[in-house]
């Protein structure tokens, strides 16, 4: 055997994790003439003209031309050649793909004595060699060697591993092809492990002696060695990547004429099956060499079965071809140059495989183990971050829902402070109780003509509430009330089924009162706490009661109130409206409202002014509304009293928030006024405006919030005119203005009256023309409001306004059309047609 040079390989210039497409690598090797052929002074017939090109070359004029005699390769190498050369020229790329994760073959091919056991014992040492040498070079990845060896011998593979000598199956296996049942996969523990083995494989191997060769091959042999790499340190690029590819060495058996292997018996028989087995694989290789050529029969030999990933499959192939030069193996060493030329047509597409071995994946959960045990003690407050951010994520959570509420809270009060608003409730006059769930369940709305109860329920004592009382609620009217008030509290026939139902429904419960939803006349009633107001009757709508109460009808949501159990408590509140006649008992002037926020609601919606355009949405907000109260009102019906305080202090926190935000609303328009106001008397100064009208403006309008329209107005209209000065009123007309105020100056006032009015505006009284001056100065400073006030005070005196309070204000609006009878001067229709 050849001895190693000690070259190394590096194949990462071969990672490529996709499938590539290359030629079987085909070279052919001469072997030197043996002594035999020698000594029969057999000549050799084949000669290397160069790299690639063997030709035939007959020494012998007799025989007939063969054709072709001339076959390319990748690579010829004449008898002289050594296997290392070989090797290193063209299989060592390929073999040593496995290393990359690229399965590899090296097949050694030709007839019996040809040197396939020469070359391929020289191949597979030096690949060995080479492959553990790049393994003791690479200390950042781990290999796991394995080696295996089988012999297909007359057709049975046999395990050269294994001392038994069992015939072992192949199995077909989705993933990895065909494979060998039982197969001795043996873990190598070093190069000299491995070489061990490989020289106990060569032992087990069948080898007879044939007239050609001694020790003659009876079977094809392959050595399979897997080589699986993971890198040691997973925070590199291919962290985690596990390659697993074998390398495959086949030593053939040569193909053999019986006649001159002189083979008889079992010889002759392992003959037959060499050479039906290397027919298959020819014609393998001749279909693979052809595209579309149709089926290749792979399974038509365990060789090609076992062979077919490295025929055209996932793998690099190399195939030798050995040739014996004696002119008297002509035809075996054509057909050698024949199958190598079609094999060199044949294609593989081997690419990398990239697996995750049991063994690679514990080692990189180690690792990763590791590198988090690692973590935590560089790092140990990584836990308490992670807990805090998950905590003011949750802080945050908790701001937008307490955002939300807030939001609904508001809206809720808003409504509610609304309601107070328009219905004018007294929140003293309100005596609520927390209904049942079931009152809770079925939300009450009733109706009813608001002014008269509007009208004095600041009068509406509170009465106490108390517990043990009859559990329902009931509603006295007047019914003169009543009458006016028909077309508020609705009802239609639906509410009458529905109301039917329910109440017959409600009244099979024996076990609680029955529901009073109309005018109940019975101021005994164990739900009237204080005294009496008419009740609506339930069961009797638009009746008259016995005490002459006109039961009015009801809303569906009346009948929704009603039709609560009657374990809901009552109570009453007292209406002092002088509307209220009847009974002395009934017409007390005493509302029964419910006992509960819900309720409260449903008294102060009750009030509400029919005639308001928010009567109809006010009530779906309120029934939604005491919904949500009422849902709440549950948990808290059994402490009525604690229940009533509470929605007492909401309503008067209600009122109080809501004054608070008047006066602040108030402060801010004021603030807005007076600076509109500012802007105004500057502008009315560029823009030469009337004296009669600013004064008219200043003094009509003073600050108060239905004002705002009219200062916006005049702001734009004297903007407008600010900036297209040709509409603006003329200096000339705005001194003819003063020299009349200065002519009215003389006939409303006497000598001394004007005297005084001199003094006060700092005129000397010494000075001439002191009418003009005064007349020149009303209107002059336009940053002094009290400069303003007393001029507007002056000019409406002058020019006689004295019915500010007739004058409408409209005049100011959008136009300054006609100008009210009851002002009679003539400087205000003169003032606003300049304007
Ligand atoms: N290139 C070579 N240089 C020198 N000797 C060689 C060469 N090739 C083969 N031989 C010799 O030729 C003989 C036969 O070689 P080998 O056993 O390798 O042939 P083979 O093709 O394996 O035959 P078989 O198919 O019968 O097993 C051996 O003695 C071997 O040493």
């Amino acid at each position: 055997m050849e001895s190693i040079s000690g070259d190394e390989f590096d194949p990462s210039d071969e990672l490529d994790s996709n499938a590539r497409e290359e030629k079987i690598f085909v070279a052919v090797r001469l072997r030197p003439l043996n002594e035999k052929e020698i000594a029969k002074n057999d000549l050799s017939d084949w000669e290397c003209i160069n790299k690639t090109t063997i030709i035939y070359k007959s020494n012998n004029q007799s025989d007939r031309p063969m054709y072709p005699n001339a076959f390319t390769f990748d690579r010829v190498y004449r008898y002289d050649s050594t296997t290392k050369q070989i090797y290193d020229e063209g299989v060592k790329t390929i073999a040593l793909s496995v290393l990359n994760g690229i399965n590899s073959s090296v097949f050694a091919y030709g007839q019996t004595s040809s040197g396939k056991t020469y070359t391929m014992s020289g191949i597979t040492e030096f690949a060995i060699a080479d492959i553990y040498d790049y393994i003791n070079r690479h200390n950042d990845r781990e290999f796991v060697m394995k080696f295996s060896a089988i012999e297909i011998y007359n057709e049975c593979v046999k395990d050269l591993l294994s001392v038994d000598n069992t015939q072992l199956r192949l199995l077909d296996d989705p993933e990895k092809g065909t494979v060998v049942e039982k197969l001795t996969e043996a873990n190598l523990r070093d190069c000299n492990h491995l070489k061990e083995l490989i020289y106990m494989s060569e032992a087990e191997r069948q080898i007879g002696e044939t007239a050609l060769n001694e020790m003659s091959s009876r079977s094809h042999q392959i050595l399979r060695l897997t080589v699986e790499s993971s890198a040691l340190d997973f925070k590199g690029g291919d962290s985690g990547r596990s390659l697993s590819a074998t390398v495959s060495f086949v030593d053939l058996a040569g193909s053999e004429r019986a006649s001159q292997t002189l083979a008889a018996g079992t010889r002759l028989k392992e003959g037959a099956h060499i050479n039906r087995s290397l027919l298959t694989l020819g014609t393998v290789i001749r279909k693979l060499s052809k595209a579309g050529s149709g089926h290749v029969p792979y399974r038509n030999s365990k060789l090609t079965r076992i062979l077919q990933n490295s025929l055209g499959g996932n793998a690099r192939t190399a195939i030798l071809c050995t040739v014996c030069p004696a002119h008297s193996h002509v035809e075996q060493s054509r057909n050698t140059l024949i199958f190598g030329s079609c094999a060199k047509d044949v294609s593989t597409n081997a690419q990398v495989n990239v697996v995750m071995s049991d063994k690679a994946l514990v080692k990189q959960l180690q690792q990763e183990l590791a590198r988090l045990e690692k973590e935590l003690k560089v790092s140990p407050s990584n836990d308490s971050k992670s807990i805090i951010k998950d905590l003011e994520l949750h802080i945050i959570q908790m701001e937008e829902k307490i955002d939300e509420l807030t939001q609904q809270r508001d809206l809720a009060e808003s409504r509610l402070d609304h309601l107070i608003q328009v219905t004018g409730v007294d929140r003293n006059s309100l005596i609520v109780e927390p209904p049942t769930p079931r009152v809770a369940a079925s939300l009450p709305i009733c109706r009813q003509e608001s002014q008269r109860f509007s009208d004095d329920n600041s009068n509406s004592p509170i009465d106490e509430y108390s517990p043990s009382e009859q559990n329902y609620q009931k509603i006295r009217i007047n019914p003169q009330d009543i009458e006016k008030t028909s077309p508020v509290i609705r009802i239609n026939a639906e509410d009458e089924t529905m109301e039917k139902a329910s109440t017959s429904e409600d009244s099979s419960d024996d076990d609680q009162p029955q529901k009073t939803p109309t005018v109940n006349d019975d101021d005994d009633d164990d739900g009237d706490v204080i005294a009496e107001v008419p009740q609506i009757e339930q069961q009797s709508p638009c009746s008259t009661d016995s005490e002459g109460m006109s039961a009015f009808t009801r809303s569906k949501s009346c009948y929704e109130f009603t039709s609560s159990p009657p374990s809901e408590k009552e109570i009453t509140i007292e209406n002092t409206n002088s509307n209220v006649t009847g009974s002395e008992n009934d017409f007390s002037g005493k509302q029964t409202i419910p006992k509960s926020k819900s309720e409260a609601d449903v008294q102060t919606i009750s009030q509400q002014d029919s005639n308001s355009p928010l009567s109809t949405v006010d009530e779906k907000e309120v029934d939604l509304k005491i919904k949500s109260s009422a849902e709440n009102d549950v948990s808290e019906s059994r402490d009525s009293p604690k229940r009533v305080r509470k929605l007492e202090d909401v309503l008067y926190g209600q009122k109080v928030e809501k004054a608070e935000m008047k006066a602040d609303d108030d402060k801010d328009w004021r603030m807005v006024f007076e600076k509109q106001r500012r802007d105004i008397i500057k502008l009315w100064d560029e823009c030469n405006t009337p004296l009669i009208h600013r004064t008219y403006f200043f003094l009509l309008f003073k600050g108060e919030q239905s004002d705002s329209v009219y200062m916006e107005v005049e702001l734009r209209r004297l903007s407008f005119l600010k900036s297209t000065p040709s509409n603006a009123t003329s200096g000339r007309a705005l001194s003819r203005e003063r020299i009349m105020l200065s002519k009215k100056l003389l006939k409303k006032y006497s000598s001394s009256q004007r005297d005084e009015i001199y003094r006060e505006w700092g005129i000397p009284l010494d000075s001439k023309h002191r009418r003009v001056q005064l007349s020149r100065s009303v209107w002059t400073k336009t940053n002094d409001i009290e400069h303003v006030k007393e001029s507007a005070d002056m000019v409406a005196k002058l020019v006689g306004i004295v019915e500010l309070n007739q004058t409408p204000k409209e005049l100011f609006g959008l136009s300054f059309l006609p100008t009210p009878d009851h002002i009679k001067t003539s400087f205000w229709k003169a003032s606003m047609s300049i304007t």
